[in-house]
């Protein structure tokens, strides 16, 4: 089932944030969202998991809107991983990562057999098994990232929306996450990843969407959707597209588009 959302206008404090954003998200595929800094990209995936109150337009999946689905199927559905990688709760991580079990579970059951298997496959998955025992506050910022993924794994959704995974983790990790989405969207998972790295953005998504200033400029299929026009239009910025290795063509950015006027 697609997601897709068309139309819509969020605001936020008093301000229009997003102006008629239309897209289309394939299941099976990942789906960079991109743009600069305030140009509506969290809005647009929090709009998408239900978390935000819409002024206009629909988020849909399938033929269902999203916000009549009722919360517990939708916890189901949609995996939401926030930007912040904060953990309110100071519990062990295996305690919090069996919090995504819990939209499966009937109400004060604890985790069954099945739901230990899918919180042990997580943590296996996100290379965080050695942190089980450990207090979610006491690892560090990018170990907890990984772990507040495995929560959203745990729960198995169709639909990951993930903002910004990469941005608390070192290079190493940032690959293997990226392998982990890779073999998530493979599962037929939509997965869609609010991204700031351009050229990691370029060697994940299948599909690609680019905001500025709450509009879509571009969205598609990475070839098309990611050019030197479109980071042009998007960021403002010039860039060549260069070709790494046999198949992974990746943008350098080279400066600044002058302005004209
Ligand atoms: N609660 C709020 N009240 C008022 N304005 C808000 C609120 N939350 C976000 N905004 C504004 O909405 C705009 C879009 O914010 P959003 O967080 O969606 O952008 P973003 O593209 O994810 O940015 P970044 O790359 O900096 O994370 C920004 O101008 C931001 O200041």
């Amino acid at each position: 089932m697609e997601l897709s959302v068309r139309d819509l206008d969020v605001t936020l404090g008093g301000r229009r944030v997003l102006h008629g954003v239309g897209a289309d998200f394939a299941p099976g595929r990942i789906t960079a969202v991109l743009g600069p800094n305030g140009s509506g990209k969290t809005t647009l995936v929090k709009s998408m998991a239900g978390l935000i109150e819409i002024d206009g337009g629909q988020v849909r999946l399938g033929e269902r809107i999203i916000a009549r689905v009722p919360v517990r199927e939708r916890a189901r559905l949609i995996g939401y991983l926030p930007q912040d990688g904060t953990a309110h709760w100071n519990l062990n991580v295996r305690d919090l990562v069996a919090l995504g079990r819990l939209p499966h579970r009937a109400p004060f059951a604890g985790p069954g057999p099945e739901d230990q298997a899918e919180i042990s496959a997580a943590l296996a998955a996100t290379d965080a098994m050695h942190l089980s025992d450990r207090r979610v506050q006491d690892v560090s910022g990018g170990e907890r990232a990984r772990v507040l993924l495995a929560r959203v794994m745990a729960g198995a959704p169709r639909w990951l929306l993930a903002d910004e995974p990469l941005a608390a983790l070192d290079p190493a990790h940032q690959f293997g996450m990226l392998d982990q989405l890779r073999g998530l969207a493979a599962t037929g998972m939509g997965v869609v990843i609010v991204l700031h790295d351009l050229a990691q953005a370029a060697r994940i998504a299948d599909d690609i969407v680019i905001l500025r200033e709450g509009r879509v400029v571009a969205s598609g299929p990475r070839e098309e959707a990611l050019t030197p026009e479109t980071l042009r239009q998007g960021f403002g910025v010039e860039s060549v597209m260069v070709e790494v290795e046999a198949g992974v063509v990746l943008p350098v950015l080279t400066g600044r588009t002058p302005r004209l006027d």
